[in-house]
């Protein structure tokens, strides 16, 4: 048995994630879990810290998405959970019980990246096969065979062979088997990786009919903008750590990771002397309409002359501050704009953020404004 969970389960909260809510039990409860490889190679034994201290949780009702770059652990994490792979050090448990027991299998449905279903099958055949390894009676797997072929939207497709299934029916599939057992919590492995729009865009309704009936769903994908879709909260891994984690409204607000467009004029300067006004005070100004733009002057009747600019700014104060230095020369601000971050520039910093040393803190923030002495 797998169980790493030395501890019994406990409904106590878990100090090392912070991010947990104090009503109910998570489904999937990972804390400080490790996990080193030690290969052996031709030059000996190797060490691998695929996980390096992962803390998170999902709760019922969830679809929860990890993301990160190749060689991130996310894989080495999904199986842990599924209880084929054993941990360093740390625990992790579903529904309370520790990953790899009995009781949680049993709860668990898996659809893995390349599931391979032998092309004799029809849809109808494979889920009896299915059924048959999860020790159902017939009656229950015919049953339960109508209900998913139902909602996977096979139903009229149940008798032909897999041979003549694209990708998105063949995914659509993999999701029935999953479910065959009818568990509570689903584990994906990039459910929509290869798939056509068209493709991805079925699997993602039968996710969300899949989380309107109550499930939790837990799914590994690099595909970012499907992240974004389907997901209530991501975890963002990149060296065998979480480096950011949370819904992705949260992750990407505004307050947390800021460029800042600025707008200013000045009856009597032009744009070239407005900015070497402005660049002693914010060495950090970037010239343009959007940060990293070309250089922009306008000038027209309402606007003689203004100068666009954006500042790395994180905070209000900063913010603030900035404004009061703009005024204070006298200058006009004619427009303002806090730019979001997006879920792929969020990923990229968290990421990029995992490149420092370990000593330092992985986060999301980008190099804040500094005000000159
Ligand atoms: N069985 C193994 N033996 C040795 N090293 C391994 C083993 N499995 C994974 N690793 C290493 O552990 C690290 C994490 O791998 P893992 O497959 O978990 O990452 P991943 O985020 O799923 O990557 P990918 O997106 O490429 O699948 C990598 O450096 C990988 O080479």
């Amino acid at each position: 048995m797998n169980a790493i969970s030395l501890a019994p389960p406990t409904s106590q909260q878990p100090r090392s994630d912070p991010e947990r809510h104090d009503s109910g039990q998570s489904v999937v409860q990972v804390d400080e879990l490790t996990k080193t490889y030690a290969p052996w190679s031709l030059r000996g034994r190797s060490t691998v810290e695929a996980l390096r201290g992962v803390s998170l949780h999902a709760d019922a009702g969830e679809v929860f998405g990890l993301l990160g770059p190749n060689g991130a652990g996310k894989t080495t994490l999904i199986k842990i959970l599924l209880g084929v792979v054993t941990a360093s050090s740390g625990t992790a448990t579903l529904f309370g019980q520790p990953v790899g027991s009995i009781a949680a299998r049993m709860r668990v449905g898996y659809l893995p990246e390349s599931l391979r279903v032998d092309r004799h099958h029809s849809a109808r055949t494979a889920l009896k096969y299915y059924g048959r390894m999860s020790r159902m009676a017939s009656p229950e797997i015919a049953r339960r065979s109508d209900e998913l072929l139902e909602l996977v939207g096979l139903r009229g497709r149940d008798r032909e062979s897999v041979r003549q299934f694209s990708k998105g029916m063949y995914q659509r599939l993999g999701l029935a088997q999953a479910l065959m057992h009818d568990p509570d919590l689903l584990v994906l492995d990039e459910p929509t990786d290869g798939l056509d729009p068209v493709g991805r865009n079925e699997v993602r309704i039968v996710i969300n009919r899949l989380r309107e009936s109550g499930k939790t769903i837990f799914l590994n994908s690099h595909i970012l903008q499907e992240v974004e879709l389907i997901c209530s909260r991501v975890a963002i891994m990149a060296k065998g750590k979480i480096c950011a984690v949370g819904r992705i409204d949260e992750l990407t607000r505004s307050d947390r990771f800021q460029q800042v467009a600025f707008e200013v004029s000045d009856a009597d300067a032009g744009a070239g002397q407005l900015a070497a006004r402005l660049s002693p005070l914010f060495p950090q100004m970037q010239l343009g309409p959007r940060s990293g733009g070309p250089m922009t002057a306008t000038s027209n009747a309402d606007s003689p002359s203004s100068l666009h600019f954006s500042l790395p700014l994180t905070s209000q104060q900063q913010v603030d501050d900035a404004v009061d230095r703009i005024r204070g020369l006298g200058l006009s601000l004619r427009g303002l704009v806090l730019k979001r971050a997006s879920l792929e520039e969020t990923f990229m910093q968290a990421v990029q953020g995992s490149e420092a040393p370990p000593t330092e803190p992985a986060d999301i923030e980008i190099a804040p404004f500094e005000a000159p002495a």
